[in-house]
């Protein structure tokens, strides 16, 4: 085999087989070991469920060791001094060993991986590339670090990188883990642990970044793993497209979801603009606070009938259990059973005061008639002596039990419901929302106007903007979200309002999170334009900036095309440079009635000439049904409305009517930017002729 190509291939197949033979080999492990645990008897609901735990903790092995199959293995580097690692989506070991079989990319050990450079070699060699198909190594590509002339066993060839980019799209993120930039690597490891934020054009690797980082995050921070990971996008389509990444790099664990499958809440339409962005101010947090406050004992006493006696507490005293409630408790309603308990507390304890008042009168009076001291027959003459401080002769009173009578009476609980009545979160905004006169007392700073837009109807479905007022109202309601995380990843975080933002970061204690995204690209909700208008006056005052500069998707000629537009829609923001070239946009002129016809005729002959290449139609919202009812389109491409193109990339993109998009929505033209930065290769737009 005189080959070296052909030489260094057969040499890490060999390597390869080990690799994926221990693999297989923990795979059945740990089924084995499952089937068993299923099997094992439980004696006890511990044993029960100590055996579920132990299932559950292997079910979750085997994914893991099932998700890196494909690609497990993809890089290799030498040290100067003879010592080789090879680096994989995951790490595995044999007892024996000493040196891992194959170092995970997370790693330190991997570090160099990603980090050596020509000027910094980090003591490498020489990098390498694998690529494996079905287990099987198709070729390999070296790199080398050190200024010394390749051996007959290294293979210099063209970049990994350039390769991956280049790659037909399958309309699912891959993992970019066998050739993460050294700008993207530095902040995926990076060990800052507060919040980090990722500014860059279309197609920098923000999404690689974060999930990337998300990964990391999992296998460096245990206690973020064990709190969990979320992952925030901002549809379904955008979930869908990023949904591979993680579990091919191990990791199945991490929660991605749409900021309405995280409040729960069913919302169906997006709501005019305008009433969204006002939505969207933290002003409605206050407003909703304000709101509640109102059904929280502001004033008034409190009287219980108990038997035969009416027991009334004063104002203050209600007042004094109306504060200790609101400090005792998260949410309304469980502060609402701690204020109850703290009335029904003060009650007993005025009965209590009568008790002795009165007995203490029987005693006195008894006494004067009959020259007996009635102490000595209680007994509390007795313990006063011992030292007991509600020496008084209550003790016939069994406190415990009128205290759980009184907690159980339905005239107590009616009581209470009058001061502080049980809330339903959804019930609080529509209070707000369909009341002027609530809208004007709680939302001062709004104009009359403003504040019509918002007026809604008791039976209006909710909107997209309701869903960040509805999580608020049951966090004021029922207190915190139960399931909170470790760290939060947020892309396309340009999009966020302040309510949004509240939301993210009530799931998020530690306020550890990763934030990507680009201002350039901000929707017609969106309101901030940067990030410390974005973040500072409601949450995170204190974040660590980062910019990616190189644009890994479209080509340089296409970015070129957007230029003067990235100008008028971001003059501040520098244009990002391209790795790759390739053929120049095209523009095609249709009359209005031959839209169809000419969309249809673009998408055979790109079919034609590319057969195997992912084509995406980007519209106008209003358009895209209307597309999708063409025979013809649908076959060759997938129609995107302009609204969720956001994140999304194709091989080849056709915008149809530039015109129709930018004046479809408030910041058209910034929609129009993202439409036309979709293109991995090839983009045309089709304009209607004017009349
Ligand atoms: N280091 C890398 N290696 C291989 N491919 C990469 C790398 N970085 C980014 N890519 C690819 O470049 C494309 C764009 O990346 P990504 O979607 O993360 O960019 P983005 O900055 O989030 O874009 P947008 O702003 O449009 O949402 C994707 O196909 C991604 O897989």
């Amino acid at each position: 085999m005189n080959d070296p190509a052909a030489r260094a291939v057969a040499l890490e197949q060999d390597y390869a087989a080990s690799v994926y033979k221990l693999l297989t080999e923990r795979l059945s492990e740990a089924r084995v070991q499952r089937a068993s645990v299923l099997k094992a008897p439980a004696d006890s609901p511990e044993e029960a469920y100590e055996r579920e735990n132990a299932a559950e903790r292997l079910a979750k092995e085997i994914r893991r060791l099932e998700g890196a199959e494909t690609g497990l293995i993809f890089g290799r580097i030498d040290w100067t001094d003879g010592m080789a690692l090879r680096i994989g989506r995951i790490g595995l070991q044999t007892e024996e060993d000493d040196i891992p079989l194959l170092v995970d990319w997370r790693a330190n050990a991997a570090r160099p991986f990603y980090e050596a450079t020509p000027v910094h070699p980090m003591g490498l060699r020489r990098r390498r590339h694998l690529r494996i198909e079905e287990r099987t190594v198709t070729s390999v590509s070296d790199e080398l670090l050190v200024g010394s002339a390749p051996t007959d066993e290294d293979v210099v060839g063209d970049g990994p990188l350039v390769e991956a980019l280049s790659a037909r799209r399958t309309g699912k993120m891959h993992a970019a883990v066998a050739t993460l930039q050294a700008e993207q690597d530095e902040i995926v490891r990076s060990a800052h642990r507060g919040v980090t934020v990722v500014q860059g054009g279309p197609g920098t690797g923000k999404t690689v970044v974060a999930l990337h980082r998300a990964a990391y995050v999992l296998y460096a921070f245990p206690r973020a793993a064990e709190e969990g990971v979320l992952v925030v996008g901002p549809n379904t389509r955008f979930l869908d497209y990023i949904s591979q990444v993680l579990p091919s790099l191990g990791e199945n664990d991490v929660l991605l979801a749409t900021l309405r499958e995280l409040a729960g809440v069913s919302a169906d339409t997006a709501g005019p603009f305008d009433t969204a962005r006002l939505k969207g101010s933290s002003d409605l947090a206050d407003a909703l606070t304000g709101l509640l406050r109102v059904h929280q004992a502001p004033s008034g006493d409190f009287t219980v009938r108990v038997g035969p006696e009416r027991v009334r507490l004063p104002d203050e005293e209600v007042a004094t259990a109306r504060k200790a409630a609101l400090a005792a408790a998260s949410g309304h309603n469980p502060a609402r059973q701690a204020f109850k308990e703290l009335l029904v507390e003060a009650v007993t304890d005025a009965m209590q005061r009568d008790m002795g008042d009165l007995l203490e009168q029987i005693d006195a009076d008894a006494e004067k008639m009959t020259g007996l001291d009635l102490d000595r027959f209680t007994g509390a003459a007795q313990r006063r002596a011992e030292g007991a401080a509600d020496a008084g002769p209550v003790h016939e009173l069994d406190l415990d039990a009128l205290r759980a009578d009184l907690l159980a009476d339905a005239d107590v609980d009616a009581a209470v419901e009058v001061l502080w009545p049980r809330l339903v979160a959804g019930d609080l905004v529509k209070a707000l929302l369909t009341d002027a006169d609530a809208l004007a007392e709680h939302l001062p700073r709004l104009t009359a106007q403003e504040r019509s837009l918002l007026l809604r109807g008791p039976e209006d479905p909710w909107t997209d903007a309701d869903v960040p007022l509805l999580d608020e109202a049951a966090s004021l309601v029922d207190g915190l979200p139960e399931r909170t995380y470790g760290h939060v990843v947020v892309d396309e975080a340009q999009e966020l309002t302040a309510m949004q933002w509240r939301m993210i970061v009530r799931r998020c204690p530690a306020k550890a999170m990763t934030l990507v995204g680009d201002f350039a690209q901000a929707g017609p909700v969106a309101t901030a334009r940067d990030w410390k208008e974005a973040l500072s006056p409601h949450v995170l005052p204190r974040f660590k900036l980062h910019n990616l500069t190189v644009s890994y998707r479209t080509t340089q000629e296409i970015l070129d095309s957007v230029r003067d537009l990235l100008t008028r829609i971001a003059p501040d923001q520098k244009p990002t440079r391209s790795l790759r070239s390739g053929e120049p946009p095209r523009t095609v002129t249709t009359p209005p009635d031959g839209m169809a016809a000419t969309v249809v005729q673009e998408l055979r002959a790109q079919s034609t000439e590319h057969p195997d290449e992912l084509l995406g139609v980007i519209c106008a919202d209003s358009r895209a049904s209307e597309l999708t009812a063409v025979q013809g389109i649908s076959d060759h491409a997938r129609i995107v409305p302009a609204s969720e193109a956001r994140g999304l990339e194709f091989d080849g993109v056709v915008v149809i009517n530039p015109e129709e998009i930018i004046t479809a929505r408030p910041g058209g033209e910034r929609d129009l930017y993202v439409a036309l930065t979709r293109a991995t290769k090839r983009l045309c737009t089709i304009t209607i002729q004017p009349v």
